[in-house]
């Protein structure tokens, strides 16, 4: 084993206080240790140069350390007062959008040149899209339940049933959600605590992450922006479950919702770790119906819990127009040929390119057999014509399809976070197509990709920031690769 390097500056583990001066991409904040033997870097993620905060050293090497935030002693000057309860899934809340979009835009095109070798960059940049709705555009939140909570006050944790957002970086401590977070649903969330509080009358415990017992685990909530809709998932382990009365819940949902409820499922998952969807167990329907419908650009999308779908709605509508405008630029490469969706999801872009153009084939391929089953349905229920949907691996489907080889002028890729596996990425450049259009919620991997795409005669084109997920530090990216 290597050994690991030291420097004089800071120890693992060691807990700091540090003045956040930088940005770097992936909301990671620098702080610059300084001594007699010089200036020492410390990453800080989710923190905002301005900030005083409390870290911990996690890693250490020569050169630079990273460390866990613990807590923000003092707030930036550029911090605003906003009317919503602070969690972790929104650290940047306090800071006004037009800054949020500048360390963005800032710290992403920088890693374009870092890691992409595209020197140019600045010159090829396009435009950086802003979400439409600033606050509650998200279509999807989790809850989890805990019989540990934190104590705002003495600053620790302490026994208690809570329903809401775990603590940042502490997996076993749960924080009350008291209020409206800004992210999701306004009247869901103020009515948390009253889902809470009825929760806490049936006797039954939270479940307990470091014992691993209890019953209840997640309220897992889906909402339709076109209907206004609300789809509940409730996760509980099954011993006791007799003494739960699923039904008298959904009565209760639907006192609070009233016409909003679409359905409420049931999910046993009695597995140890922590997942929402049990891989194991059972999903029932208890009341109402299990799918919800979603309008993006005009099409109709039925999204059941299990399947991905945009969680910003309102800002994928213009993510997808950004796509779809990309794609159509060229429109001699997508009439009357095969355009490949891969990494399809649930079909929407496939589906907005058939709807625009003329004969084009569309050969979408994802790995979850559910969300191609929901393409195939989304594709009827919105009369398009002329897509096929694969449920499979892109690495193995193209290996099983080289017909496709040299036959595809435009490919579509939208891939999850871990980026494109270095084999299936040479699978789809042996397709050999004239175009590309790359769409990523994770431009550390695109930016390692843009390299290989170089070497394979892949010029970087364009580039566009989509603003997904405001507050938080991630950015969408939409880069036209043209050979
Ligand atoms: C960011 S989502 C794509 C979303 C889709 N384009 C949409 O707009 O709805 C990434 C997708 O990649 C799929 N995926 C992950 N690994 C895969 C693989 N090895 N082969 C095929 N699909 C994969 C996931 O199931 C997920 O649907």
């Amino acid at each position: 084993m290597p050994r690991r390097e030291r420097n004089n500056f800071v120890k693992k583990n060691q807990i700091l206080d540090l003045r956040i001066e930088d940005y770097a991409f992936g909301g990671k904040g620098i702080a610059r240790i300084k001594s007699e033997d010089g200036s020492f870097v410390v990453f800080v993620p989710n923190t905002l140069p301005g900030q005083l905060v409390k870290a911990q050293i996690q890693k250490s090497s020569k050169k630079y350390a990273e460390a866990k935030l613990i807590d923000v002693l003092e707030a930036s000057e550029n911090e605003v007062e906003v009317p919503f309860q602070d969690i972790p899934g929104a650290p940047y809340i306090q800071l006004p959008i037009e800054l949020q979009h500048q360390y963005k835009k800032e710290s992403t095109l920088s890693l374009f040149k870092r890691i992409g070798k595209v020197e140019n960059i600045e010159d090829l940049f396009d435009e950086l899209i802003a979400s439409p709705n600033v606050f509650h555009y998200r279509n999807k939140m989790e809850y989890g339940f805990s019989a540990i909570g934190y104590d705002r006050i003495n600053k620790t944790d302490k026994d208690e049933f809570t329903l809401g957002f775990k603590r940042r970086g502490v997996w076993w401590m749960g924080d009350n959600l008291e209020k409206d977070s800004g992210l999701f649903d306004k009247q869901m969330e103020d009515n948390l605590i009253k889902i809470r509080k009825y929760c806490i009358e049936t006797g039954l415990e939270p479940w307990h992450g470091p014992q691993k017992t209890g019953f209840f685990r997640y309220f897992v909530v889906r909402k339709s922006f076109k209907t206004n809709e609300l789809l509940f998932n409730l996760v509980t382990t099954s011993p006791e479950l007799p003494n739960f009365d699923l039904q008298k819940f959904a009565n209760f949902l639907i006192e609070l919702f009233g016409e909003r409820v679409a359905g409420l499922l049931h999910t046993i998952n009695d597995e140890t770790g922590d997942r929402t969807i049990a891989t194991s167990g059972s999903i029932d329907l208890i009341y109402g119906k299990d799918k919800i419908v979603e309008e993006l650009l005009g099409l109709n999308f039925e999204i059941s819990m299990k399947s991905f779908f945009q969680t910003n709605p309102k800002c994928a509508e213009k993510l997808y127009a950004k796509v779809v405008e990309y794609v159509l630029e060229d429109k001699t490469k997508v009439d009357n040929t095969v355009v490949m969706d891969l990494f399809c999801g649930t079909g929407t872009i496939g589906q907005i390119v058939a709807s625009r153009s003329e004969n084009a084939k569309i050969v979408g391929v994802d790995i979850v057999a559910s969300a191609i089953k929901d393409a195939q349905k989304n594709a009827k229920r919105n009369n398009i014509e002329g897509l096929e949907f694969y449920a499979a691996d892109v690495g193995k489907f193209l290996t099983a399809h080289p017909e496709f080889e040299n036959k595809i002028k435009t490919i579509i890729l939208d891939p999850a976070r871990a980026g494109i596996a270095p084999k299936t990425l040479q699978k789809i450049i042996n397709l050999n197509a004239d175009r590309m259009v790359y769409v990523s919620c994770n431009p550390a991997t695109q930016a390692r990709d843009t390299e290989l795409l170089a070497e394979a005669g892949y010029q970087l084109k364009k580039i566009s920031l989509v603003d997904q997920f405001p507050h938080t530090s991630h950015i969408e990216t939409v880069v036209l690769f043209e050979k």
